[in-house]
């Protein structure tokens, strides 16, 4: 038996041909969204992820800007452009490419994005309103990793009521705030949310329907820690170098022979990454759509 596939690209273009109708349908109201990106330095990941945004952006009808800030620049720099970003009238909403480089506190530069514009929903007051559990997606934007992991399982038809969820990694973008969104009226699962200090990853990994890796080490969830049938995200992205050929390869946190044992399984690429993207698209959509409400 092999797992089916969980298709981030197609399940992402889908998203994309849906968010295409309402950005018309904002522009016909007078109302362009807009996004904007904040890269600071140029670490390689970071750069082909933001490239991935406004290519994005280009293909459903949003604009976007971005501002590209040296590596030299300090945080005051960093605190200018977001302060130019939070008044921009053309810029609906934008996110701070993370990590940002070492030096900068990140948690600081985000409580200054005004959280109506801030489409990652990394925001204090957006991740409260995910804690409060504030109904009505329109009032407040969901981390993209989040809420593209559990509208890939929607799409699928995997059940998430009244399921273990083992989250593998506790950070900021993913399995702090998925951990909540999970355990959510409505998504009802019951959480595991495990870490680098928690004593029997197997075993805890073992008793999921849903595990979620999202920490960064290559191939740690192994094909014999996984219940038969369970839905696989893998989500955690590691840049290898191919020692024979010298050529840079993505490898995700689960095991290749994870495959034959799960019964859902996102690769990695071509699974989450696609739809964190679609995700960011869609709460630039959303926060452009309460503007008209507004
Ligand atoms: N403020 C902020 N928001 C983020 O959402 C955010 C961030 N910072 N920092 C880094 C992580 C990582 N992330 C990815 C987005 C798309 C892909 C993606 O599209 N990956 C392609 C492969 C791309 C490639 O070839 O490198 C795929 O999975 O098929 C991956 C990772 C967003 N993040």
């Amino acid at each position: 038996m092999t797992a089916i596939t969980l298709d981030g690209v197609k399940t992402a273009s889908d998203i994309k041909a849906e968010l295409r109708g309402r950005i018309a349908a904002l522009r016909s109201h007078g109302v362009v969204p807009g996004l904007a990106t904040l890269l600071v330095g140029n670490d390689p990941g970071s750069e082909t992820y933001v490239a991935g945004k406004h290519r994005d952006c280009a293909e459903v009808g949003i604009e976007s800007l971005r501002i590209d800030l040296p590596g030299s620049a300090t945080s005051a720099d960093v605190r200018a452009a977001i302060k130019d970003l939070n008044n921009s009238r053309e810029v609906t909403g934008y996110i701070i490419q993370l990590p940002l480089p070492v030096g900068h506190n990140e948690n600081a530069m985000l409580e200054l994005i005004d959280p109506a514009k801030d489409a990652d929903g990394l925001h204090p007051t957006n991740l409260g309103r995910l804690v409060l559990g504030i109904e009505g997606e329109l009032r407040s934007p969901l981390p993209c990793t989040p809420a593209g992991i559990v509208e890939l399982l929607r799409r699928y038809d995997v059940p998430i009521v009244g399921k273990n969820v083992v989250v593998v990694g506790r950070g900021l973008t993913v399995g702090r705030p998925l951990g909540l969104l999970f355990t959510r009226k409505g998504l009802d699962a019951t959480v595991t949310l495990t870490h680098s200090r928690t004593v029997d990853l197997a075993g805890e990994v073992r008793r999921a329907d849903i595990v979620v890796a999202a920490v960064g080490v290559p191939h740690l969830i192994q094909a014999d820690w996984i219940k038969p049938g369970a839905a696989v995200l893998d989500v955690g992205i590691t840049r290898v170098q191919d020692p024979t050929t010298g050529k840079g390869r993505l490898t995700g946190d689960v095991h290749p022979d994870v495959a034959s044992v799960a019964g859902h399984l996102s690769p990695n690429p071509r699974g989450v990454g696609p739809m964190t993207r679609a995700m960011l698209l869609s709460n630039v959509v959303k926060a452009a759509e309460q503007s008209l409400l507004a």
